[in-house]
């Protein structure tokens, strides 16, 4: 598992270890073993010019000791700083060991012939957007420089929330004890590159902000059947899904469960999604029974007016007033009002929006079950800031909200539980039907007992290699994933 911890918590745990360090212990860690990756990197890439960019807090004195280092091993180094504004012990060092310290025309000169940028402009405590005198340093760098971010790539919001594209696009970015929210989430992740974690002796007694699941992972989360299991104690999924139009939806959920493991799926539907599930998946049970969690929604049509299409509605009804986990999905969202809302309270719920189905949803429960006022929210805001937007519904609801995208976060109602942030899967997989295999996936998983939260964050990571897997680098269509996730599951068992 990787774990990230918020700046605040970063910040607490360095005053405690401080305070038995001798000063400028941490510093020298941190800059020693950014110095190395740096040496690393320009011993790969046959280059041997290297500039930091250097602001005026910490993380700018990180990389002035790191690039006095580099000097000392004999690296031609430059360091653009704002005179007055530096760490001035920090600027001494590099200035004996041999940098050339350089600020306006000349440090854009520089900037812009470098084979290699240190970025230290802003670290941890940077709020969103460069420094003024830093807008130039960036547009400055070569297309074909290597910028390694020191901490946080500058411009972008340490603690993930915030992306700018005029901010620092680093190649890597080289963190110190942990990786931090910036590193693992939406939208900033894509402004990282590869991330090193250089270990400097930070420790920690408090929940990370957010987690991530590796393929190690699986094997210990994963439920394996044991030799006293049958199908029902395995878990029984009920899936609501499809109708008249959409009738694949239904066809790739079960599919989807019953290739990831289920015990038994029950399917409810109008005739035309029953007679191609029948076809299709043999194993699947048809017509509501007993099950132990249900997914409601997939290609699910709430305004029609047919009588079977009805009498799904109600079925789908039944499980959302239900005792059992519910997987909501696409249709199924239409469903959630206040009643629902109500309803639910206590009772595991995950929601699994794209971008504009959590904006729709958002937009029509208002801010709170009585609010006058309902902006309507943008599918763009929740693109731009996926976290804050996930969190807004999942508090408004009570339950767990998988945001699809991408990276896939999960987010639980109470804001102390850490974030999931998955990042598994080709952009491939962005393709019709392809959440409809999600939902039968994480549906299963959820009837086997495992939950919400981590469900959906395990899920994510199986259809990603799924699709990985399946398409080998090609292209992947969404019945392919579905039919991929046994091998998927059983590559990632075997790493036990
Ligand atoms: N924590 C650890 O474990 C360790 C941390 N270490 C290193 O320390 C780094 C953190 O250092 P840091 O606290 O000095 O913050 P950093 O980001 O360098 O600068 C903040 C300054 O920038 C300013 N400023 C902010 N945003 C701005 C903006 N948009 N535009 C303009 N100005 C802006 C801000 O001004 P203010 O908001 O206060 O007015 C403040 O003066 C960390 O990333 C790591 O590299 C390691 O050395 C050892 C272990
Ligand atoms: N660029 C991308 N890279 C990787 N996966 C993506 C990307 N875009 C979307 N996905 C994934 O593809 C799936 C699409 O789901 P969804 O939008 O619900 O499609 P549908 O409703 O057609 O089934 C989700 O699991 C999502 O996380």
């Amino acid at each position: 598992m990787i774990e990230a911890w918020s700046p605040e918590d970063v910040y607490a745990a360095e005053a405690a270890l401080e305070s038995e360090l001798a000063s400028g212990e941490l510093m020298a860690r941190a800059a020693e073993g950014l110095a190395d990756v740096v040496a690393a990197r320009a011993s790969q890439l046959e280059v041997e010019s290297v500039v930091a960019l250097v602001g005026g807090g910490n993380n700018g004195a990180d990389a002035l000791y790191a690039v006095a280092h580099l000097a000392d091993a004999g690296l031609r180094c430059a360091a653009a700083v704002v005179p007055g504004r530096v760490h001035e012990e920090a600027l001494a060092a590099a200035r004996a060991a041999g940098v050339v310290i350089v600020s306006g025309a000349e440090a854009l000169e520089d900037i812009a012939e470098a084979d290699i940028v240190v970025d230290g402009i802003l670290g941890l405590g940077g709020r969103p957007g460069l420094p003024e005198h830093a807008v130039a340093w960036v547009e400055a760098i070569a297309e074909d420089a290597h910028v390694v971010a020191v901490d946080v790539p500058s411009g972008q919001a340490a603690d993930g929330s915030v992306f700018d594209a005029d901010g620092v696009l680093a190649d890597e970015t080289v963190t110190f004890s942990v990786p931090k929210p910036v590193h693992l989430l939406p939208p900033t992740e894509q402004a990282c590159g590869a991330l090193t974690v250089v270990d400097i002796g930070l420790t920690f007694d408090v929940e990370p902000s957010v987690r991530r699941l590796t393929f190690d992972d699986v094997a210990d989360w994963w439920p394996v059947p044991g030799p006293d299991d049958d199908k029902y104690s395995r878990g029984v999924l009920g899936i609501v899904a499809g109708g008249e139009n959409y009738t694949g939806a239904a066809v790739l959920a079960v599919t989807a469960a019953v290739e990831a493991g289920a015990g038994m799926v029950r399917y409810v539907g109008t005739p035309t999604p029953v007679g191609l599930v029948r076809a299709a998946v043999p194993e699947a049970v048809i017509g509501e029974g007993r099950v132990q969690a249900w997914v409601v929604g997939p290609g699910l049509e709430t305004s029609s007016t047919r009588r079977d299409a009805r009498a799904q509605l109600e079925v789908a009804r039944r499980a959302l007033a239900g005792e059992e986990p519910v997987l909501v999905d696409a249709g199924g969202l239409e469903l959630v009002d206040d009643g629902v809302v109500e309803a639910r309270r206590g009772r595991a719920t995950l929601l699994t929006p794209h971008a504009g189905e959590l904006a729709r949803l958002l937009t029509r429960l208002g801010p709170t079950p009585r609010a006058r006022n309902r902006p309507t929210v943008e599918r763009a805001a929740v693109e731009a800031e996926p976290v804050r937007y996930a969190r807004l519904l999942a508090e408004r609801t009570g339950m767990t909200v998988l945001l699809k995208g991408a990276t896939t976060v999960v987010v639980s109602p109470d804001s102390d539980v850490s974030v999931w942030s998955q990042s598994d899967a080709p952009s491939w997989l962005a393709t019709a039907g392809a959440g409809d295999v999600l939902a039968g996936l994480v549906g299963m998983l959820l009837a086997a007992g495992v939950p919400a939260a981590e469900a959906g964050a395990l899920g994510a990571l199986v259809h990603g290699v799924a699709a990985d897997r399946t398409g080998r680098g090609g292209p992947v269509r969404a019945l392919r994933v579905a039919h991929g996730i046994p091998d998927a599951v059983a590559h990632l068992l075997a790493r036990r």
